[in-house]
Protein backbone atom coordinates (compact mmCIF):
# COMPACT_ATOMS: atom_id res chain seq x y z
CA UNK A 1 0.00 0.00 0.00
CA UNK A 2 0.98 4.17 -0.68
CA UNK A 3 0.31 5.94 2.09
CA UNK A 4 0.50 9.74 2.75
CA UNK A 5 1.33 11.56 5.42
CA UNK A 6 2.47 14.69 6.75
CA UNK A 7 5.30 16.80 9.02
CA UNK A 8 3.69 19.32 10.45
CA UNK A 9 4.10 21.69 13.85
CA UNK A 10 5.77 24.95 14.91
CA UNK A 11 8.74 26.65 13.53
CA UNK A 12 12.60 24.94 14.36
CA UNK A 13 10.99 21.91 16.36
CA UNK A 14 12.80 19.63 14.28
CA UNK A 15 10.09 18.24 11.49
CA UNK A 16 13.01 18.71 8.75
CA UNK A 17 15.47 16.94 11.11
CA UNK A 18 12.65 13.98 11.17
CA UNK A 19 11.79 14.02 6.97
CA UNK A 20 15.32 13.55 6.75
CA UNK A 21 15.89 10.65 8.81
CA UNK A 22 12.84 9.20 7.48
CA UNK A 23 13.46 9.96 4.07
CA UNK A 24 17.26 9.73 3.95
CA UNK A 25 17.03 12.85 1.96
CA UNK A 26 18.69 16.19 3.34
CA UNK A 27 16.34 18.65 3.40
CA UNK A 28 17.47 21.91 5.14
CA UNK A 29 18.11 22.58 8.42
CA UNK A 30 19.66 24.97 10.94
CA UNK A 31 18.42 26.36 14.65
CA UNK A 32 15.86 29.47 13.65
CA UNK A 33 12.74 29.88 12.03
CA UNK A 34 11.69 29.33 8.90
CA UNK A 35 14.15 27.49 7.03
CA UNK A 36 11.07 25.40 5.27
CA UNK A 37 9.18 27.22 3.10
CA UNK A 38 7.31 25.23 0.43
CA UNK A 39 6.40 21.63 0.64
CA UNK A 40 8.52 19.23 -0.06
CA UNK A 41 8.26 15.57 -0.47
CA UNK A 42 9.93 12.31 0.08
CA UNK A 43 9.55 8.81 0.06
CA UNK A 44 10.19 5.68 3.05
CA UNK A 45 9.28 2.14 3.03
CA UNK A 46 8.48 0.46 5.87
CA UNK A 47 6.83 -3.12 6.27
CA UNK A 48 6.26 -3.42 2.76
CA UNK A 49 4.44 -0.47 2.83
CA UNK A 50 5.46 2.96 1.12
CA UNK A 51 4.89 6.42 2.71
CA UNK A 52 4.73 9.63 0.91
CA UNK A 53 6.29 12.36 3.44
CA UNK A 54 5.38 16.09 3.06
CA UNK A 55 7.55 18.32 5.23
CA UNK A 56 5.18 21.53 5.95
CA UNK A 57 6.84 24.98 6.29
CA UNK A 58 6.60 25.48 10.33
CA UNK A 59 3.53 27.86 11.48
CA UNK A 60 2.50 29.32 14.94
CA UNK A 61 -1.00 28.72 13.76
CA UNK A 62 -3.71 28.13 11.42
CA UNK A 63 -4.75 32.13 11.15
CA UNK A 64 -1.47 33.09 9.86
CA UNK A 65 -1.22 34.71 6.33
CA UNK A 66 2.30 34.53 5.32
CA UNK A 67 3.15 32.22 2.72
CA UNK A 68 4.25 29.42 4.46
CA UNK A 69 1.35 29.52 6.79
CA UNK A 70 -1.10 29.39 4.10
CA UNK A 71 0.89 26.34 2.35
CA UNK A 72 0.29 24.42 5.55
CA UNK A 73 -3.17 25.66 5.92
CA UNK A 74 -3.91 24.51 2.78
CA UNK A 75 -1.83 21.32 2.37
CA UNK A 76 -3.79 20.21 5.65
CA UNK A 77 -7.03 21.06 5.09
CA UNK A 78 -7.11 20.36 1.27
CA UNK A 79 -4.74 17.74 1.18
CA UNK A 80 -5.85 15.16 3.67
CA UNK A 81 -3.25 13.17 4.23
CA UNK A 82 -3.62 9.41 5.92
CA UNK A 83 -1.61 10.28 8.73
CA UNK A 84 -0.12 13.78 10.13
CA UNK A 85 2.82 13.39 12.34
CA UNK A 86 2.68 16.57 14.66
CA UNK A 87 5.94 17.44 15.59
CA UNK A 88 6.74 19.79 18.89
CA UNK A 89 8.99 20.94 21.57
CA UNK A 90 9.37 18.73 24.54
CA UNK A 91 11.25 21.45 26.19
CA UNK A 92 8.43 23.85 25.12
CA UNK A 93 5.39 21.86 25.39
CA UNK A 94 2.81 24.11 26.49
CA UNK A 95 3.98 26.74 23.71
CA UNK A 96 3.63 23.94 20.88
CA UNK A 97 0.47 22.99 22.13
CA UNK A 98 -2.17 25.38 21.28
CA UNK A 99 -1.06 24.53 17.36
CA UNK A 100 -1.44 20.70 18.39
CA UNK A 101 -4.90 21.35 18.80
CA UNK A 102 -5.81 23.27 15.90
CA UNK A 103 -4.38 20.63 13.79
CA UNK A 104 -6.48 18.40 15.57
CA UNK A 105 -9.44 20.26 14.46
CA UNK A 106 -8.43 19.79 10.71
CA UNK A 107 -7.22 16.22 11.04
CA UNK A 108 -7.49 13.28 13.74
CA UNK A 109 -5.42 10.34 12.07
CA UNK A 110 -2.37 11.99 13.69
CA UNK A 111 0.53 11.21 16.12
CA UNK A 112 2.33 13.46 18.55
CA UNK A 113 5.83 13.52 17.81
CA UNK A 114 7.60 15.15 21.11
CA UNK A 115 11.09 15.85 19.65
CA UNK A 116 14.15 17.25 20.93
CA UNK A 117 13.63 14.48 24.09
CA UNK A 118 17.49 14.74 24.84
CA UNK A 119 17.36 18.41 25.66
CA UNK A 120 13.87 18.04 27.39
CA UNK A 121 16.05 15.26 29.57
CA UNK A 122 18.60 17.47 29.77
CA UNK A 123 16.70 20.44 31.05
CA UNK A 124 14.62 18.20 33.65
CA UNK A 125 11.14 18.18 31.71
CA UNK A 126 9.15 15.22 32.28
CA UNK A 127 6.67 14.55 29.87
CA UNK A 128 3.69 11.55 30.76
CA UNK A 129 2.96 10.29 27.43
CA UNK A 130 0.26 8.51 28.43
CA UNK A 131 -1.82 10.94 29.92
CA UNK A 132 -1.47 13.92 27.46
CA UNK A 133 -2.04 10.81 25.04
CA UNK A 134 -5.70 10.12 26.85
CA UNK A 135 -6.25 14.20 27.05
CA UNK A 136 -5.44 14.61 23.40
CA UNK A 137 -7.04 11.31 21.85
CA UNK A 138 -3.91 10.64 19.59
CA UNK A 139 -0.99 8.57 19.86
CA UNK A 140 2.18 10.61 21.77
CA UNK A 141 5.64 9.34 21.04
CA UNK A 142 8.94 10.58 22.17
CA UNK A 143 11.85 11.17 19.66
CA UNK A 144 15.40 12.39 19.62
CA UNK A 145 15.26 13.05 15.49
CA UNK A 146 19.49 14.24 15.37
CA UNK A 147 19.92 10.94 17.18
CA UNK A 148 17.29 9.00 15.04
CA UNK A 149 16.02 8.00 18.21
CA UNK A 150 12.13 6.36 18.51
CA UNK A 151 11.63 6.33 14.83
CA UNK A 152 10.87 2.87 14.91
CA UNK A 153 8.13 3.01 16.96
CA UNK A 154 6.94 5.94 14.64
CA UNK A 155 7.19 4.47 11.71
CA UNK A 156 4.92 1.51 13.47
CA UNK A 157 2.77 4.13 15.01
CA UNK A 158 1.59 5.79 11.64
CA UNK A 159 1.77 2.77 9.73
CA UNK A 160 -0.99 1.76 12.72
CA UNK A 161 -2.88 4.71 12.15
CA UNK A 162 -2.80 4.31 8.25
CA UNK A 163 -4.05 0.53 8.41
CA UNK A 164 -6.85 1.44 11.07
CA UNK A 165 -7.68 4.93 10.85
CA UNK A 166 -9.66 6.73 14.04
CA UNK A 167 -11.96 8.27 11.56
CA UNK A 168 -12.46 8.85 8.00
CA UNK A 169 -12.74 11.57 6.21
CA UNK A 170 -16.54 11.24 6.20
CA UNK A 171 -16.80 10.87 9.60
CA UNK A 172 -14.88 14.50 10.33
CA UNK A 173 -17.67 15.99 8.46
CA UNK A 174 -20.43 14.81 11.31
CA UNK A 175 -21.49 16.44 14.14
CA UNK A 176 -20.46 14.47 16.94
CA UNK A 177 -16.47 14.68 15.38
CA UNK A 178 -17.38 18.78 16.09
CA UNK A 179 -18.67 18.72 19.05
CA UNK A 180 -15.80 16.56 20.20
CA UNK A 181 -13.23 18.98 18.63
CA UNK A 182 -15.31 21.39 20.41
CA UNK A 183 -14.69 19.93 23.88
CA UNK A 184 -11.08 19.44 22.61
CA UNK A 185 -10.30 22.99 21.87
CA UNK A 186 -12.16 23.91 25.20
CA UNK A 187 -8.93 22.77 26.89
CA UNK A 188 -5.91 25.50 27.62
CA UNK A 189 -2.93 24.10 26.48
CA UNK A 190 -1.80 25.63 30.03
CA UNK A 191 -4.77 23.06 31.65
CA UNK A 192 -3.05 20.23 29.92
CA UNK A 193 0.58 20.73 30.67
CA UNK A 194 -0.55 21.30 34.15
CA UNK A 195 -1.65 17.50 33.87
CA UNK A 196 0.88 15.86 32.19
CA UNK A 197 4.23 18.16 32.51
CA UNK A 198 6.64 18.70 35.27
CA UNK A 199 9.64 20.51 35.07
CA UNK A 200 12.61 20.85 37.48
CA UNK A 201 13.94 24.58 38.46
CA UNK A 202 16.59 25.20 35.72
CA UNK A 203 13.67 25.05 32.82
CA UNK A 204 12.43 28.13 34.88
CA UNK A 205 15.83 29.75 34.94
CA UNK A 206 15.90 29.37 31.22
CA UNK A 207 12.44 31.01 30.94
CA UNK A 208 13.20 33.63 32.93
CA UNK A 209 16.74 34.42 30.58
CA UNK A 210 14.15 33.90 27.68
CA UNK A 211 12.14 36.83 29.34
CA UNK A 212 14.87 39.05 29.45
CA UNK A 213 16.27 38.17 25.66
CA UNK A 214 13.06 39.08 24.31
CA UNK A 215 11.58 41.61 26.45
CA UNK A 216 11.32 45.49 25.05
CA UNK A 217 13.57 47.22 27.11
CA UNK A 218 16.51 44.95 26.83
CA UNK A 219 15.99 42.64 24.27
CA UNK A 220 16.79 44.96 21.77
CA UNK A 221 19.85 46.42 23.76
CA UNK A 222 21.03 42.94 23.97
CA UNK A 223 20.71 42.02 20.64
CA UNK A 224 22.90 44.95 19.07
CA UNK A 225 25.55 44.68 21.53
CA UNK A 226 26.20 41.35 20.47
CA UNK A 227 26.21 41.92 16.67
CA UNK A 228 28.71 45.05 17.29
CA UNK A 229 30.35 42.83 19.13
CA UNK A 230 30.15 39.81 16.25
CA UNK A 231 31.22 42.49 13.97
CA UNK A 232 33.98 44.22 15.30
CA UNK A 233 35.37 40.43 16.56
CA UNK A 234 35.48 39.48 12.90
CA UNK A 235 36.61 42.96 11.11
CA UNK A 236 39.47 43.77 13.99
CA UNK A 237 40.69 40.13 14.02
CA UNK A 238 40.57 39.46 10.26
CA UNK A 239 43.11 42.07 10.01
CA UNK A 240 45.65 40.27 11.31
CA UNK A 241 45.64 36.71 9.47
CA UNK A 242 45.05 39.33 6.31
CA UNK A 243 48.75 40.38 6.48
CA UNK A 244 50.07 37.20 7.12
CA UNK A 245 48.28 35.94 4.35
CA UNK A 246 49.17 38.69 1.70
CA UNK A 247 52.98 38.80 3.19
CA UNK A 248 52.65 35.23 2.03
CA UNK A 249 51.54 35.48 -1.08
CA UNK A 250 53.74 38.65 -1.80
CA UNK A 251 56.60 36.09 -1.21
CA UNK A 252 55.05 33.42 -3.49
CA UNK A 253 55.02 35.93 -6.07
CA UNK A 254 58.33 36.82 -5.92
CA UNK A 255 59.28 33.07 -6.32
CA UNK A 256 57.24 32.78 -9.14
CA UNK A 257 59.00 36.01 -10.93
CA UNK A 258 62.02 34.61 -10.50
CA UNK A 259 60.47 31.23 -11.57
CA UNK A 260 59.45 32.71 -14.61
CA UNK A 261 62.65 34.03 -15.46
CA UNK A 262 64.67 31.49 -14.98
CA UNK A 263 62.51 28.92 -17.61
CA UNK A 264 62.03 31.96 -19.95
CA UNK A 265 58.36 32.91 -19.86
CA UNK A 266 57.43 35.53 -22.02
CA UNK A 267 56.18 38.56 -20.05
CA UNK A 268 53.44 38.54 -21.50
CA UNK A 269 51.96 35.11 -20.54
CA UNK A 270 53.66 35.50 -17.16
CA UNK A 271 51.81 39.05 -16.93
CA UNK A 272 48.97 37.27 -17.47
CA UNK A 273 49.14 34.64 -15.29
CA UNK A 274 51.11 36.00 -12.59
CA UNK A 275 50.37 39.67 -12.82
CA UNK A 276 46.54 38.36 -13.43
CA UNK A 277 45.47 35.96 -12.16
CA UNK A 278 47.44 35.02 -8.99
CA UNK A 279 47.76 38.31 -7.88
CA UNK A 280 43.44 38.51 -8.09
CA UNK A 281 43.02 35.34 -6.31
CA UNK A 282 45.72 35.72 -3.72
CA UNK A 283 43.99 39.13 -3.25
CA UNK A 284 40.70 37.71 -2.95
CA UNK A 285 41.57 34.79 -0.73
CA UNK A 286 43.78 37.00 1.55
CA UNK A 287 40.83 39.64 2.00
CA UNK A 288 38.19 37.31 1.90
CA UNK A 289 39.10 34.10 4.02
CA UNK A 290 40.13 35.25 7.09
CA UNK A 291 36.88 37.48 8.15
CA UNK A 292 34.74 34.39 6.76
CA UNK A 293 36.66 32.05 9.04
CA UNK A 294 35.57 33.83 11.75
CA UNK A 295 32.63 35.47 11.19
CA UNK A 296 30.67 31.85 10.30
CA UNK A 297 32.25 29.66 13.46
CA UNK A 298 31.19 32.54 15.81
CA UNK A 299 27.46 32.84 14.02
CA UNK A 300 27.32 29.32 14.43
CA UNK A 301 28.35 29.70 17.92
CA UNK A 302 25.12 31.83 18.28
CA UNK A 303 22.97 29.54 16.12
CA UNK A 304 23.50 26.68 18.57
CA UNK A 305 22.90 28.70 21.38
CA UNK A 306 19.20 29.26 20.41
CA UNK A 307 19.47 32.68 20.08
CA UNK A 308 18.22 33.33 16.81
CA UNK A 309 14.61 32.46 16.79
CA UNK A 310 14.71 35.25 19.98
CA UNK A 311 15.75 37.94 17.45
CA UNK A 312 13.55 36.71 15.06
CA UNK A 313 11.24 37.36 17.54
CA UNK A 314 12.43 40.67 18.65
CA UNK A 315 12.67 42.33 14.85
CA UNK A 316 8.76 40.59 14.01
CA UNK A 317 6.95 43.95 14.87
CA UNK A 318 9.30 46.34 13.13
CA UNK A 319 9.63 43.70 10.01
CA UNK A 320 6.19 43.70 9.99
CA UNK A 321 5.07 47.60 9.55
CA UNK A 322 6.97 47.03 6.02
CA UNK A 323 5.02 43.88 5.57
CA UNK A 324 7.78 41.40 6.01
CA UNK A 325 8.71 39.27 9.12
CA UNK A 326 10.70 38.42 11.36
CA UNK A 327 12.20 35.28 10.29
CA UNK A 328 13.78 37.65 7.34
CA UNK A 329 15.78 39.30 10.05
CA UNK A 330 18.14 36.51 9.60
CA UNK A 331 19.06 36.22 6.16
CA UNK A 332 19.40 40.08 6.07
CA UNK A 333 21.54 40.32 8.71
CA UNK A 334 23.83 37.40 7.04
CA UNK A 335 24.21 39.82 3.44
CA UNK A 336 24.40 43.32 5.03
CA UNK A 337 27.40 42.06 8.10
CA UNK A 338 28.69 40.26 5.46
CA UNK A 339 28.77 43.20 2.57
CA UNK A 340 29.57 45.42 5.27
CA UNK A 341 32.48 43.15 5.99
CA UNK A 342 34.02 42.61 3.01
CA UNK A 343 34.18 46.61 2.80
CA UNK A 344 35.60 47.17 6.07
CA UNK A 345 38.30 44.45 5.50
CA UNK A 346 39.69 45.91 2.68
N1 LIG B 1 19.01 18.41 20.49
C1 LIG B 1 18.21 18.15 19.46
N2 LIG B 1 18.19 18.98 18.39
C2 LIG B 1 17.36 18.68 17.37
C3 LIG B 1 16.53 17.52 17.38
N3 LIG B 1 15.83 17.50 16.22
C4 LIG B 1 16.21 18.58 15.51
N4 LIG B 1 17.13 19.29 16.20
C5 LIG B 1 17.78 20.55 15.80
O1 LIG B 1 16.79 21.55 15.81
C6 LIG B 1 17.06 22.53 14.81
C7 LIG B 1 15.82 22.74 13.94
O2 LIG B 1 15.58 21.58 13.16
P1 LIG B 1 14.77 21.65 11.76
O3 LIG B 1 14.57 20.21 11.34
O4 LIG B 1 15.42 22.55 10.79
O5 LIG B 1 13.40 22.28 12.25
P2 LIG B 1 12.06 22.56 11.40
O6 LIG B 1 10.91 22.25 12.31
O7 LIG B 1 12.09 21.85 10.09
O8 LIG B 1 12.17 24.14 11.21
P3 LIG B 1 11.40 25.06 10.09
O9 LIG B 1 11.64 24.47 8.75
O10 LIG B 1 12.07 26.40 10.27
O11 LIG B 1 9.97 25.09 10.50
C8 LIG B 1 18.28 22.01 14.02
O12 LIG B 1 19.43 22.68 14.51
C9 LIG B 1 18.32 20.53 14.36
O13 LIG B 1 19.63 20.00 14.33
C10 LIG B 1 16.58 16.66 18.53
O14 LIG B 1 15.89 15.65 18.63
N5 LIG B 1 17.44 17.02 19.53
MG1 LIG C 1 12.04 22.55 8.18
Amino acid sequence: MTYEIALAGNPNVGKSTVFNALTGLKQHTGNWTGKTVELCTGMFKYRDNLFSVTDLPGTYSMRGFSKEESVSRKYLSEKKPDCVIIVADSNVLERNLSYVLEILQLQRNAVLCLNMNDEARRNGTVINTEKLSKELGIPVLKTCAVKKAGLDELKQTVLNICEKPSFSQDEMNTDTFLLNNALLLSKKSKEICDKCVSYRNNTKRSGRLDKILTSKSTGIPIMLALFALLFWITAVGANYPSEWLSALFAFIKERLYELSDCIHVSEFLSGILIDGVYTTLSWVVSVMLPPMAIFFPLFSIIEDSGYLPRIAFNLDKFFSRCGANGKQSLSMCLVSDWRYLSLFCR
